[in-house]
């Protein structure tokens, strides 16, 4: 998606250990002007696809997954949690994932009120680096009995395994920037 990519090359920045920062319009200030057209490019690359929910992961994919979703009939956007809480009742799904940014292992747990067996969801997120977001989220649902339609994903850093992994096993992985490689030293970021 030009727009995305236009964007990342003007306000992204390249960290070291291979992290772009991008937190002045993905994931800490939120663009929401680009979250809605990115809203309506996922519904053009999933269309046809049965969408009943979305299912995200905290904290950056919510604010995205919730912009989106207007542009799947405004279905209801679930969040998987990386912390416990007294406000978690009942019975929950739980599976762990390495977090790429906190470097550590957090649980993600998703309510079993909030995922019917049948349903079918698109999972959505900021970022696709090493996969393990994504395979703690595919876990819950398998666990749910509910059916991945698709995975849009903002920013995939093609140069790390997660999205070469995922449509190995069958995933419709939809990434709106691909990044082939990128360069802090020399400021350099190229698109796939
Ligand atoms: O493909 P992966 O290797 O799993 O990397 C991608 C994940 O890493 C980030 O989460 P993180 O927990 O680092 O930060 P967040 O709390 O801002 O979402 C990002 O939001 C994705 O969920
Ligand atoms: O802001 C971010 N930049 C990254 O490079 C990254 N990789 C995983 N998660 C990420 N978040």
């Amino acid at each position: 998606m030009k727009e995305l990519e236009d964007r990342i090359l003007k306000d992204g920045t390249v960290k070291p250990g291979d992290v772009l920062k991008v937190d002045a319009f993905l994931n800490h200030q939120c663009d929401v002007t680009l979250f809605n057209h990115m809203g309506a490019e996922w519904a053009r690359l999933f269309s046809g696809k049965r969408v009943d929910k979305i299912l995200t992961i905290e904290a950056s994919g919510i604010g995205i997954a919730c912009i989106v979703a207007q542009h799947f009939g405004n279905v209801p956007v679930v969040f998987a949690k990386k912390t416990q809480s007294i406000n978690l009742d009942g019975d929950q799904y739980q599976a762990k994932v390495y977090s790429y940014t906190k470097q550590k292992e957090f649980p993600v747990i998703v309510s079993k009120r909030f995922l019917e067996p049948g349903e079918h969801v698109l999972l959505i997120d900021d970022f696709l680096a090493n996969g393990k977001a994504m395979h703690g989220l595919i876990d819950i649902c398998n666990e749910a009995g509910v059916i991945v339609e698709g995975i849009g994903i903002a920013v995939e850093k093609g140069f790390q395994r997660g999205g070469k992994e995922l449509r190995e096993a069958g995933y419709d992985v939809r990434s709106l920037a691909v990044i082939k490689d990128m360069d802090g030293d020399k400021g350099a970021i190229k698109f796939a």
